[in-house]
């Protein structure tokens, strides 16, 4: 059973160290959590995922993965575990195959061609020609195809960055399905559990049962999904919630 643990986390500003671009982070993500991180621009969302799956260094405090703190544990196993999925997917020179071979190949893993066919299908890019330069991808078909990739990799835990952000509504509706489906799956016999950064309130509703609000440098909330959107704990999330509405009801 995966969990990973925050503890009193903080990042400093890069230009300027003696202040915190968040602090005092501390939460857990257990099986079975379907997390959406909401919060106004810039707070730290996608920086706080990329130090969840040690791409970034933190300054304060510590994470645990499963009881081994993130010193004690080989940034590439980690990985294996708690994968982190780009809003600007970095596509791999060469074909779309390619790209979906590479990660086998890196993780010493025979490529599995079938499921990778299923997934492709369950995101919308079944009929795309795997001969395909992966470069020549649209913005929207490269945030799938990366995906996909992730998905291969049969992670226990994904860290989503406004993944759909690049889709059209249909496209959209598919990656949020097959996720939803995915977290109520196992990997190697273990429970899932998604982490999910968006500015979509009626994806926020939709995937998750719990969201976690960062304003102010801190994460301010951690609340069941009804609850946040119902009955928010701070007049931040209340604020938050109201201008992303407005801003809605305009572009309707
Ligand atoms: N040490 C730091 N690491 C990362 N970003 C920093 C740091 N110090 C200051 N910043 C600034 O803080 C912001 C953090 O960006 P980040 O993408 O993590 O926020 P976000 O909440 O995901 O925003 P958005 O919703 O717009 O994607 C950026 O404007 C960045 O320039």
């Amino acid at each position: 059973m995966t969990v990973l643990q925050v503890n009193e986390m903080a990042k400093s500003k890069f230009d300027n160290r003696n202040e915190w671009l968040f602090s005092g982070v501390a939460a857990e993500i257990r099986p079975e959590d379907r997390i959406v991180l909401l919060g106004g621009s810039g707070q730290g969302k996608s920086t706080l995922l990329r130090i969840l799956s040690l791409l970034e260094p933190f300054d304060k405090g510590d994470l645990h993965l499963d009881g081994q703190t993130s010193a004690e544990c080989k940034p590439q196993s980690w990985r294996k575990k708690v994968t982190y999925v780009a809003q600007k997917p970095v596509m791999r020179s060469g074909t779309v195959a390619h790209n979906l071979r590479t990660v086998s190949e890196l993780h010493n893993k025979p490529f599995e061609e079938e499921l990778a066919r299923s997934y492709m299908e369950a995101v919308g890019l079944g009929q795309m020609d795997w001969d395909k330069q992966a470069s020549d991808l649209s913005g929207g078909e490269q945030q799938r195809l990366a995906l996909v990739r992730s998905l291969l990799l049969h992670p226990e835990l994904l860290l989503l960055d406004e993944i759909t952000s690049s889709l059209d509504p249909a496209s959209k509706r598919a990656v949020e399905k097959l996720l939803m489906d995915w977290a109520a799956g196992q990997a190697n016999g273990l429970e899932r559990a998604y982490l999910w950064i968006t500015h979509d309130l009626d994806q926020a509703r939709l995937i998750s049962n719990q969201v976690w609000f960062m304003a102010e440098g801190r994460l301010l909330e951690k609340s069941a999904t009804e609850v946040f959107f119902e009955n928010p704990a701070t007049e931040q999330a209340g604020l938050f919630i109201r201008s992303l509405q407005e801003t809605r009801g305009e572009k309707q």
